[in-house]
């Protein structure tokens, strides 16, 4: 994933400022999203008569073949919503840290903001350990576990139409010896004591997923927990939750470490935790 600069590229202000109001120039966008050959960009509402030629041109100049505008992401699945500008296939693969990623970009989420998270991911696995990944999209974290950490990773994945991409993502990187993916909410996964290391790699709602993730950690296993936390309550959280939850079920919980990975709305953080559970 690249992000763009912060100026307008000279080509594009050069061929856009001959057929825009010179005053809606300097609106162009200055910043977007490359993921694979599809780009992301933020279009201001004074440019709405203009987007489909402006998409052009920053399809040209950049070399993509697909722009969208940028949307939200919502709902269950994380699904993003975006407007369709130029060109007509969102489905790319996408390189990052040696990774290759096929996705569609029109309606998976792939955070910039979260590369960090797919970087740490692959140094904290180590070779041979069995990963949980919970909440594994298209194999965003998992991955980078398998083809750089060595780990066998479980990647269980609920949206039918993500889990497609996953299958093809455990082939393009050649780690169908270290992954296993199953197409199921992970409420349904029957492995208990198994995991040295599970992923909640999810967000809003993750705190209602902490039993099935002390139930398939093994005794001393490490728990990344993620979650969205409102800033009013940080430190505290999300830990105090996991914590009190982990009680309930009559496991200790033990902070190792805490990271930002992004702004997520106003006064609201996404987080992650990592976690040691003793269930003795
Ligand atoms: C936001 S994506 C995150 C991907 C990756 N974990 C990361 O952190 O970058 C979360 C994924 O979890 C999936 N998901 C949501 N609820 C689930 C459940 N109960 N069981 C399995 N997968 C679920 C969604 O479909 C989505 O693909």
């Amino acid at each position: 994933m690249k992000r763009g600069t912060q100026v307008i590229k000279p080509r594009i202000r050069e061929i856009l400022s001959r057929e825009l109001p010179p005053e809606l120039v300097n609106l162009l966008p200055k910043h977007w999203v490359r993921i694979g050959d599809v780009l992301i960009i933020p279009l201001r509402k004074e440019l709405e008569p203009y987007k489909h030629r402006i998409a052009e041109v920053y399809a040209k100049v950049l070399g993509v073949k697909t722009v969208l505008r940028k949307g939200r992401i919502s709902g269950e699945f994380r699904e993003t919503n975006y407007e369709l500008l130029y060109g007509s296939d969102t489905v790319t693969v996408h390189v990052e840290n040696g990774i290759k990623y096929k996705l569609d970009v029109a309606r998976i989420m792939f955070s910039p903001a979260n590369v960090k998270e797919r970087v740490r991911m692959a140094k904290v696995a180590r070779p041979g350990e069995t990963v949980v990944d919970m909440f594994a999209g298209i194999g965003h974290l998992s991955l980078p576990m398998a083809v750089h950490g060595g780990a066998k990773v479980i990647a269980i994945e609920k949206s039918p139409y993500t889990f497609k991409f996953l299958v093809e993502n455990i082939e393009l990187n050649g780690v169908w010896d270290r992954m296993t993916a199953y197409n199921i909410d992970n409420r349904d996964f029957p492995g208990e004591n198994i995991a040295d290391r599970v992923l909640m790699g999810y967000v809003v709602r993750t705190h209602e997923f902490i039993p099935k993730a002390l139930s398939i950690a093994k005794d001393g296993a490490v728990i990344h927990y993620h979650n969205t936390v409102p800033e009013r309550l940080m430190p505290e959280e999300p830990f105090k939750t996991f914590k009190e939850t982990a009680r309930e079920y009559g496991v200790e919980a033990e902070k190792l470490n805490e990271l930002v990975i992004k702004r997520y709305a106003p006064g609201v953080w996404h987080v992650v935790v990592d976690i040691r559970v003793f269930k003795r």
